[in-house]
């Protein structure tokens, strides 16, 4: 394409239009593929380059196959009590019920998962996870998931050749970036983008999107989160009509790097745990048996002995508290380090060296040996890793209907990190990328069934005009550097919305971002439109921007901790809170400008079947009285 064609939008048109190429996207696009339908895929990062590739320890599925007690009303009920109740419980019954296929399924495509001896999808412990269940390939699952999925992709698009497709009927745009959706009369009706490589635009025309664009990382500093997690699409799902819930919940990861400096943030798998890792402090104290939670303490050892036995008998003993649900864990380190027993650069040592022989850890961490001794220049066979908390995952995000993936706008459905609900208050890890794949797959068939009962949509030039004209908006001001105003969010975010929350600070962090919003609207862009990182980023601010206010405005409104989100001056859950959903929606006014409502939903009770899964007692620390009465009096027979 030559530079002249610079100022014509590139016009397409499909059935399904997918935004975002992880795997929640790509399990999207090949389901609505399989439905026959036409379907674009859009990234922002190089097609492959999602965040979906990073994920190391697996996928979290009851298949069974290392403790034949598992199924997946036991997965139910470990999702629900790591996100303290507030899941929405029929999303952590599909996912329950369906992963397992789903992880099947992906060996149909060709995965290769790592075996037992007898040969079958080998499963590792992750916290949370009553038993072995994480499907994983070593520490590099997200590699062979994403590997898979576009391997089915292109065997779709070799198909549709072979059958003699005029047309391409499923195509990957990728380093392209959406930053519209267009609607009308409440319903999508396709995206307005550009090509990051030419800085050409991009119009596409679809009765049916699916937002698959993962989280909002980028919003704080330490993070072990990719440049692409800019809530892009939990905005674009905002200012189409759709609804964000609980964007309070922010999974602060227990183990990332800390030094050196350039590295803070980067993940450290919780499979180190997993596979026999602990945390100690600087006085070589195993410090997480001091940190064991009331709610925990039946299925959690309270001393070494017995937390080490469970690695090779978990059916007679309780798990390590090392396995306590990702939010306890960042919340004990960050309490050892406050109390000055931190490391030298600010966090806890994690030993892996000192109980495993280095031969089984390159073999079983091969990514995190690396990582440390190429980054780090640790050995971590032979000395403990530094670790700390880093912002990893946003459990809040969009609103969707559990079964079929929609959103409040018709034709517009999410999947995958950027939709909100499944984890209630905190994800089990492990539990993403089965989620994706669940609600991946739900979601294409959901957008497939919806655009085959759809007429084909038309854009308009005044739309799409509107849209350009907006994305261009950075050129013309004479406002500040995007990266500074990044800075300056992440700086807010990090200080006052961080891992322990007060009232005082979250009120001050909603002035500053307040603050913060005229000068992000005035932000400027300098040089072309082709590859400019500095455009880019000024066009994601905006989006940063208002998943930080509706964070902000759900966590000073939640007076209560729970899950991924601690209130210092509300310490403790409340029942009363455990029935609300706080729901962010976003007004605009005649000028254009913007800003986030927020109101409190009832939380949907769960059926009688699915409390009937829990032991009374155990509903009682989470639950009103009424609420729990009405269940039946504990785990049904069904399960062994
Ligand atoms: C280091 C690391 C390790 C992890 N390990 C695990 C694990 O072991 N198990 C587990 O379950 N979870 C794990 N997670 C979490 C999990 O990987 C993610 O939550 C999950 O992959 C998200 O998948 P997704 O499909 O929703 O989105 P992503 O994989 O994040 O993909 C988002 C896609 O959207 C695109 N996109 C974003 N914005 C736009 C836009 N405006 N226009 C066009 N495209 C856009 C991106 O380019 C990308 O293609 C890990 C996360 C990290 C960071």
């Amino acid at each position: 394409m030559s530079d002249n064609d610079i100022n014509e939008v590139e016009h397409l048109a499909c059935d399904v239009l997918v935004i975002g190429a992880g795997g929640a996207g790509l399990r999207a696009a090949v389901e609505a593929r399989l439905a026959g339908k036409s379907v674009i895929v859009i990234s922002k990062s190089l097609f492959g380059k999602a965040h979906t590739v990073m994920a190391e320890g697996g996928a979290a599925a009851a298949m069974g196959n290392v403790n034949a007690n598992d199924n997946w009303q036991v997965h139910f009920r470990d999702t629900m009590r790591g996100g303290k109740f507030l899941n929405n419980y029929r999303m952590a019954e599909l996912h329950a019920q369906e992963a397992p296929d789903r992880i099947w399924e992906l060996e149909t495509y060709g995965a290769l998962f790592d075996r037992t001896a007898d040969g079958k999808i080998s499963q590792r412990n992750f916290g949370g996870h009553e038993y072995p269940r994480l499907a994983h390939v070593g520490d590099r699952t997200g590699l062979e998931l994403i590997r898979t999925l576009q391997q089915k992709l292109v065997s779709l698009q070799q198909d549709d050749e072979a059958a003699g497709e005029a047309e391409d009927k499923l195509q990957v745009i990728d380093e392209t970036t959406i930053t519209e959706l267009f609607t009308g009369g409440g319903a999508v009706k396709g995206a307005f983008g550009y090509r990051r490589g030419t800085g050409r635009f991009i119009a596409i025309a679809a009765p049916a999107v699916v937002l698959a664009t993962g989280g909002i990382g980028r919003s704080f500093k330490v993070t072990s989160n990719s440049w692409e997690y800019t809530g892009d699409g939990h905005a674009l799902a905002l200012r189409a009509g759709a609804k964000l819930i609980n964007m309070e919940f922010i999974q602060f990861h227990p183990t990332g790097m800390v030094w050196p400096p350039s590295v803070r943030g980067i993940l450290v798998t919780e499979s180190v745990r997993g596979d026999g890792g602990v945390l100690k402090n600087s006085e070589g104290r195993r410090f997480m048996f001091d940190y064991i939670p009331e709610v925990f303490k039946a299925q959690y050892a309270d001393n070494p002995e017995e937390a080490d036995r469970w690695y090779t008998d978990p059916d007679r003993n309780r798990r390590p508290p090392e396995l306590l649900p990702r939010d306890e864990v960042a919340r004990a380190i960050n309490s050892e380090v406050k109390a000055g027993r931190g490391t030298e650069h600010g966090g806890v040592y994690l030993d892996i060296a000192s109980r495993r022989d280095p031969e089984t850890i390159r073999k079983k961490l091969p990514s995190m040996y690396h990582q440390f001794k190429e980054l780090a220049d640790v050995d971590i066979t032979a000395e403990p890793m530094e670790v700390g908390p880093t912002c990893h995952y946003i459990m809040g995000g969009i609103e969707v209907d559990a079964d079929t993936t929609a959103s409040a706008v018709t034709g517009l459905f999410a999947a995958g990190e950027v939709s909100g609900g499944m984890h209630g208050s905190n994800r089990l890890g492990g539990n993403s990328l089965s989620d994706l794949l669940v609600f991946g797959k739900r979601a294409g068939e959901y957008a497939a069934a919806h655009a085959s009962a759809s007429e084909s949509p038309k854009l308009t030039e005044a739309e799409i005009a509107a849209a350009a004209e907006e994305a261009l908006r950075p050129f013309g001001n004479d406002g500040e550097n995007p990266f500074a105003l990044q800075n300056a969010m992440q700086a807010v975010n990090g200080r006052l919305v961080g891992i322990i929350r007060r009232a005082g600070e979250l009120e001050e962090a909603l002035t500053e971002l307040a603050m913060l919003k005229e000068r992000i609207a005035n932000v400027s862009a300098s040089g072309g439109r082709a590859y400019n990182p500095g455009w880019h980023l000024a066009l994601d601010l905006r989006n940063m921007y208002v998943c930080s206010v509706a964070t902000a405005m759900a966590a000073l409104e939640r007076d209560e901790s729970r899950g991924g989100h601690t209130r210092e001056d509300a310490p403790g859950m409340d029942p009363q809170w455990r029935k609300v959903n706080l729901v962010a929606s976003l007004d605009r006014a005649a000028d254009g400008t913007e800003a986030v409502r927020l109101e409190r939903q009832p939380v949907p009770a769960m059926t009688p079947e699915l409390l009937g899964l829990f032991e009374q007692t155990e509903l009682s620390k989470y639950m009103t009285p009424e609420e729990y009465r009405s269940s039946t009096t504990g785990p049904s027979s069904e399960e062994s």
